[in-house]
């Protein structure tokens, strides 16, 4: 069965945005007595910037461990690529394109940049130790071609002049960057960032908001982040979902949440810089 919306929209920057790829229907999620997630439901299209914001303990991380498989909600269905997607382990989430970032990093300290963005291609070595031994050449070739594409984001990304450093010894926005670029070796059909700015000082935001907006238009990459602060995604994201206590409380453009009295409400008294 196939339940793939074709509708996509163009964006007032004109990018052209596609059908569905990612849809949530009815998600609820509880942790014994406590409901994270409430009957929630949205779509996610392909090429978008999709936002999903709320103030502490809405339900957002929740949420994005839904998407990636960590957790496996009590309700609801995820479909994903036009198929129900069936109970799967994050590592089988990860392999059917969809990368993540995390709110506490989490690299290989002792590693250098480069190693750290090649754990990022795994799932891209076809072929395993065995095979290695059998057919040299095919796993020299495959191990060029992922270093090149590693080699390839790091540019992109500006940290080649880091390239060969631990990941122990940068500071923290890098090292947030870095996140990203393993990430993006995956080649992800859907790039999953977690608070990404957060911790980060006015300029590292600027710099992040930067790559996230280059990532989606470089390699038209899809991008679905969660975020506490309202102001940093308003500028960066197609859509927004708006969560609070567990319920979605408004879905739509920057300007169609900005101005939803229950958005506003929910934000009242938040402090958010
Ligand atoms: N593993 C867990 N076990 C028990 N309760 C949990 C667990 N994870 C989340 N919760 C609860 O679910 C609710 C939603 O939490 P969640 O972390 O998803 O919110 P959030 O919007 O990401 O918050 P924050 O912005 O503070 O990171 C909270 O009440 C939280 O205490």
């Amino acid at each position: 069965m196939n339940d793939m919306s074709t509708e996509g929209y163009t964006t007032a920057d004109g990018r052209k945005i596609g059908g569905t790829l990612m849809e949530m229907k009815n998600i609820t999620l509880s942790f014994g007595g406590v409901k994270a997630i409430t009957d929630i439901s949205f779509d996610i299209k392909e090429g978008e910037i999709r936002a999903i914001i709320g103030p502490n303990g809405a339900g957002k991380s929740s949420m994005l461990n839904v998407i990636s498989g960590f957790y496996i909600p009590q309700q609801g269905e995820v479909w994903y690529q036009g198929a129900k997607r069936p109970q799967m382990r994050p590592y089988e989430v990860a392999r059917q394109g969809i990368a993540r970032t995390f709110q506490n990093i989490a690299l290989f300290d002792g590693m250098s940049v480069l190693d750290n963005v090649m754990t990022g291609r795994l799932n891209h070595m076809t072929t395993g130790l065995f095979a290695q031994g059998l057919w040299k050449g095919k796993a020299e070739r495959e191990e060029v071609e992922n270093r090149e594409r590693a080699e390839k984001i790091i540019d992109f990304l500006e940290i080649q002049a880091i390239r060969k450093t631990p990941v122990a010894r940068l500071p923290y926005g890098l090292k947030k960057r870095v996140e990203l670029a393993r990430a993006l070796a995956a080649e992800p059909s859907l790039l999953l960032l977690d608070e990404p700015m957060a911790g980060m000082n006015v300029e590292e935001k600027e710099d992040m908001s930067r790559f996230i907006l280059d990532v989606n238009d470089e390699f038209g990459t899809t991008i679905a982040l969660i975020e506490h602060d309202m102001g940093v995604v308003m500028d960066l994201s197609d859509r927004v979902v708006v969560m609070d206590y567990g319920k979605k409380i408004g879905d739509g453009t920057p300007d169609e949440v900005r101005n939803n009295q229950d958005v506003i409400d929910a934000y009242l008294g938040v402090s958010h810089d």
